[in-house]
């Protein structure tokens, strides 16, 4: 059962291609990571797949009921607490009072904010904190499908950890698909079924590998194990971690 599929994409900005001939499929409650170094046209993906943008060529079929996405920026809103913030979508969709309160609850235990941080407003909590917010946000909408744009990229390493856990026992507990965007091969690794590989100028995917286990069961050897053995044995996966996106230029 498919959950989203792309077919032949392509897109230009201002006459200038930064993305062609991208094919993808993703299965229901599959979490699919999407690498390739800064530039290469990951975030332009994720935008028309998700609808935010139209692809100038190809086809784009969901069959997920419900979306959402979570960004590296966690775009909360400054005026709202953090149980608003997470209600706020509910909000849009006219759930009723008593409904809310309880959802919101729900995702803020799944990401495990603390009733006092409820309270408190986006200036009032870390960055990791903020994170975890958007993540319960998301997830309050009880969503089939989640675009992740590189969520925990800004994050030092031991909290990205953490995070990373978070939505690896969220996807489980409530079986959606994603799309995992990074550039971080290890966290790719960690999070996803599958990791696909985009083209160093958004020119198709030129690699893909499914990893063994499932995400949650991979110790850190085994994970660091495969990343070398991807890196060595796979040329599509050799510029990953190129990050100067003045190469396409
Ligand atoms: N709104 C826009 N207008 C013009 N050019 C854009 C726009 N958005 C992205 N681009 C360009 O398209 C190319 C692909 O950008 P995109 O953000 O999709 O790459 P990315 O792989 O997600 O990069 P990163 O890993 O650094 O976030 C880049 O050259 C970028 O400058």
């Amino acid at each position: 059962m498919t959950a989203l599929t792309l077919t032949g994409v392509g897109h230009a900005f201002f006459g200038r291609t930064v993305l062609s001939r991208v094919s993808l499929s993703i299965r229901r409650g599959e979490v699919v990571a999407l690498v390739g170094p800064s530039g290469c046209g990951k975030s332009t993906l994720a935008h028309i797949a998700a609808g935010l943008i139209s692809a100038r060529e190809g086809r784009v079929a969901n069959h997920y009921r419900r979306h959402a996405m979570v960004f590296q920026d966690p775009r909360l809103l400054p005026w709202r607490g953090a149980a608003g913030n997470i209600a706020y979508p509910l909000e849009l969709s006219g759930m009723s009072r008593r409904e809310r309160d309880l959802r919101v609850r729900q995702s803020a235990r799944m990401v495990q904010l603390e009733g006092q941080d409820l309270d408190k407003f986006p200036v009032e909590l870390s960055g990791g904190m903020r994170q975890r917010v958007a993540i319960a946000r998301a997830m309050a909408i009880e969503p089939d499908f989640v675009f992740f744009d590189e969520p925990f990229t800004a994050l030092d390493v031991a909290l990205k950890r953490r995070m990373q856990d978070l939505v690896i026992a969220a996807a489980r507990h409530n079986r959606f698909a994603a799309l995992f965007i990074t550039h971080d091969l290890m966290e790719a690794i960690r999070v996803a079924h599958r990791i696909l590989v985009m083209h160093h100028k958004g020119q198709g995917l030129v690699g893909e590998r499914i990893v063994d286990g499932e995400p949650g069961n991979r110790d850190d050897a085994s994970i660091f194990a495969s990343m070398q053995a991807f890196l060595r044995s796979d040329i599509a996966f050799a510029h990953v971690h190129d990050v100067d996106e003045r190469r396409r230029t």
